[in-house]
């Protein structure tokens, strides 16, 4: 929202050894929430993330960016294990979420991707009304005994995705009936519905119109009240306007970390400075 992206940055000496190997900028962040020490991701033979080290913060939106093929969405799904999905997919290190061992071999899949909730590039209704949209998740993670705590759980949930309005008087129409940005909506409300702590969201306005896009935004910066929320984006205007940090990836890497503000106006690295002023990428 404050940031511009400079094209005059004053380039300052190539740092290569930040504080954890090969990262420059500050890996932690103030009260976090998330941690993730040396971690590595395969697929089959393909090293596709290389000894990663990242604190996510409570309450911060940190945007992750970098070329097409650096490794963003693997690194996101790395957070709710949804890369376990993925036959040929390896992945070691530590990751902690509240201090719990997301990887370890106790942890319930189904229950950790309702905490870590994922809001995906292309808005997935499930073929059902709006209102079983929002309630199916509740329902099947019991968190509500009568309709009527169902009733309030689906119109609360809309209501902090910023669709109660707009869909109140049709919640039993179907959801793949809305715009595509009332649909993006309504699959944060869904992921909002099982009381997530954190939401990852990869490129979630990569199929929405501006308009659609600057809501989507606008929520992003009111949910950051509560949440903690992770966002691979293209855009660096996006990551500027609704980021707190941002971590730049190449190659498998996490080159830089840090304030927005600082990335885009002063990166720390050669390969962040050449991307964000378009050189690369
Ligand atoms: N399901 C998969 N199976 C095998 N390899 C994969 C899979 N998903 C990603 N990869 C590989 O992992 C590497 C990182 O891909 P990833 O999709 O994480 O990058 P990205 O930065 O999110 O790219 P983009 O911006 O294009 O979405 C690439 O080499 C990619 O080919």
């Amino acid at each position: 929202m404050k940031t511009l992206i400079s094209k005059n940055i004053s380039v300052k000496p190539l740092n290569l050894q930040g504080e954890m190997g090969a990262t420059v900028g500050s890996i932690h962040a103030d009260n976090p929430r998330i941690t993730c020490r040396n971690v590595n991701v395969f697929y089959g033979e393909n090293h596709a993330i290389q000894d990663i080290n990242l604190d996510i913060g409570t309450n911060e939106v940190i945007s992750l960016i970098g070329p097409s093929g650096c490794g963003k969405s693997t690194f996101l799904r790395c957070l709710n294990r949804m890369n376990d999905t993925v036959e040929s997919c390896r992945v070691n290190g530590e990751i902690k979420i509240d201090n719990v061992d997301v990887y370890s071999k106790h942890m319930d899949v189904v229950p950790l991707r309702a905490q870590v909730g994922m809001v995906f590039q292309k808005p997935n209704p499930f073929p059902k009304s709006i209102y079983d949209n929002i309630a199916y998740g509740p329902k099947i993670h019991g968190l509500a005994s009568t309709k009527a705590e169902l009733d309030q759980i689906v119109e609360s949930s809309l209501r902090k995705a910023g669709l109660w309005d707009e869909v109140k008087d049709r919640l039993h129409q179907p959801g793949t009936g809305l715009s595509g940005g009332q649909q993006q909506r309504l699959c944060i409300a869904r992921t909002l519905s099982v009381e997530p702590e954190v939401i990852l969201m990869d490129e979630p306005c990569s199929a929405l119109d501006p308009i659609a896009t600057a809501k989507i935004e606008q929520l992003i910066d009111e949910l950051r009240q509560r949440y903690t929320i992770a966002i691979v984006t293209h855009s660096m205007q996006q990551a500027a306007r609704v980021s707190q940090r941002t971590a730049y990836f190449h190659l498998g890497k996490l080159i830089e970390v840090g304030k927005t503000s600082d990335v885009f106006t002063n990166p720390l690295h050669e390969l962040t400075q050449d991307y964000i002023t378009g050189r690369f990428g």
